[in-house]
């Protein structure tokens, strides 16, 4: 069986009550191609008021999630939370999580594994910036981001990877979709000679970084791209069109 096909929407820093229901109302009129999984990435203080009205087939995602159940930590969040109130699926290393925020691989590592300990799914990013790009070093970061979590992690099934490449994000630069391709099939590689031919041929590996609806059609064409994780254009009617973008 094929690798299923994901998209994802993260909503960031954006929304209000009255934004997310309109965003709810898209969903729900869709159509939406019953073959793709759907998530969305929704603020924390919206999650369990947005899981509430999202339509059946879209599942809600937090955004972030810290490495330990519980404790002294302010401002954070568990996975035992999202838990608690029926949350199944984080996005974790986010680029924005990464340069904005200062996480680095071990923390982020540790968070992947937690998360997975306590049974949600994980949208785990990767990606490399632009002077690595054109320093000739994306395979080698993207490749150390991907490692941080094969060393902590043995379970695969509940992991999708995000390869984001910072300078497409939010920029309106896409990669293009041979280098994206590019990106996608060298990782499955590296999951092949580093974790196992198994993994490597079921765990999807999705593209984010600008996104529309004017482009999604021919990246989805490529091999190795199993999907999206969309920033701003999730936000939109246009979302529709991206999550169908393999018809
Ligand atoms: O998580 C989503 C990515 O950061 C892409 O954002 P974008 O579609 O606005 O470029």
């Amino acid at each position: 069986m094929g690798r299923k096909f994901w998209v994802g929407g993260n909503w960031k820093m954006n929304g209000d009550k009255k934004g997310i229901e309109e965003i709810v109302k898209f969903l729900a009129a869709g159509p939406l191609d019953p073959n793709v999984e759907v998530v969305v990435g929704i603020p924390a203080i919206y999650l369990e008021s947005t899981k509430n009205i999202l339509p059946s087939n879209v599942a809600a995602a937090a955004q972030n999630c810290y490495k330990v159940p519980k404790g002294a930590f302010t401002g954070e969040i568990s996975p035992a939370m999202l838990n608690d109130i029926g949350i199944n699926w984080v996005i974790l290393g986010h680029s924005e999580r990464r340069n904005v925020f200062g996480e680095k691989d071990d923390l982020i590592s540790d968070k992947v594994v937690h998360a997975l300990e306590s049974g949600l799914n994980v949208v785990a990013c990767i990606g490399e910036k632009l002077e690595e790009r054109e320093g000739g070093k994306t395979e080698e970061v993207v490749f150390q981001q991907t490692k941080a979590i094969a060393d902590k992690i043995k379970d695969w099934s509940k992991v999708v990877i995000a390869y984001e490449p910072v300078w497409a994000i939010g920029t309106g630069k896409t990669a293009t979709p041979e280098q994206a391709q590019d990106v996608h099939k060298k990782l499955r590689e590296w999951l092949s000679k580093n974790v196992s031919e198994q993994v490597a041929q079921d765990t999807r590996i999705v593209y984010g970084g600008s996104v529309t609806g004017a482009n999604c059609n021919e990246l989805a064409r490529e091999a190795d791209i199993d999907g999206f994780l969309v920033g701003g254009a999730s936000l939109k009617p246009e979302f529709v069109q991206i999550i169908n973008a393999k018809n």
